[in-house]
């Protein structure tokens, strides 16, 4: 378990490419500035960057293969974990889905001064964003998982990955689930937090 931010930060940089962990230390430092002209994240969780933030964000890439296809983000919001994962992993092809205008502005600003070709941002709602097939699909204190299923599957395969970090309430919300949502998932112990859980799934959620 990560404990400290040192730690944190040893993790991260494990996971980055070259000179990921450099692009990261500086979208951390635009966050704490950007945070003090919109509510991107809470202020307190700035004091615990790396763990609550960064290595949380990163710790989905130990769930996922290196060679993917296109990589869904729903509600990035400050950018947690889809824009997080673009500047550890540029090769990626990510989207990111996000309504806030504010947020979509800070997105694309992002996207824009890192020059990371494959991350490109959806500013609608995701209920508005047009269907395509993709290979991974990612949703950090997105919507609780009956609803994040009903507005999702659409982008699904039977190939999909799911991975959807959920906090405390991972195995209560996938308990609650129909039979054929519960199959596809397993619960994953966060690294970053004792007491919570990631959602790992694959395949399209179908009744029959
Ligand atoms: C609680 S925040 C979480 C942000 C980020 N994933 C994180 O973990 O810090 C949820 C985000 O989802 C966005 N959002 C909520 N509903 C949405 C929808 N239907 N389509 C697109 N974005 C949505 C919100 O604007 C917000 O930025």
């Amino acid at each position: 378990m990560i404990t400290t931010e040192a730690q944190a930060r040893s993790f991260s940089a494990e996971r980055c490419d070259e000179r990921g962990l450099e692009r990261i230390e500086r979208f951390i430092e635009q966050l704490r500035d950007e945070n003090s002209r919109q509510n991107l994240v809470s202020s307190a969780s700035l004091d615990h960057v790396w763990q609550r933030h960064i290595a949380d964000s990163l710790q989905i890439l130990d769930h996922v293969p290196r060679e993917t296809g296109t990589w869904l983000d729903l509600g990035s919001g400050a950018g947690l974990p889809g824009l997080v994962v673009a500047l550890a992993r540029p090769e990626q092809s990510i989207i990111l889905v996000e309504s806030r205008k504010r947020r979509i502005e800070w997105l694309r600003a992002n996207i824009s001064q890192f020059g990371l070709t494959n991350c490109s941002v959806e500013g609608s709602r995701l209920e508005n964003v047009e269907t395509r097939q993709v290979s991974i699909i990612t949703a950090r204190a997105f919507a609780p998982l009956g609803k994040l299923m009903d507005l999702s599957t659409r982008f699904s395969t039977r190939s999909t990955l799911w991975v959807l970090p959920k906090g405390r309430s991972a195995a209560q919300e996938l308990a609650e689930q129909p039979p054929y949502v519960r199959a596809m998932f397993h619960v994953e112990q966060s690294r970053t937090d004792p007491e919570a859980a990631i959602l790992v799934g694959q395949g399209r959620p179908s009744r029959t």
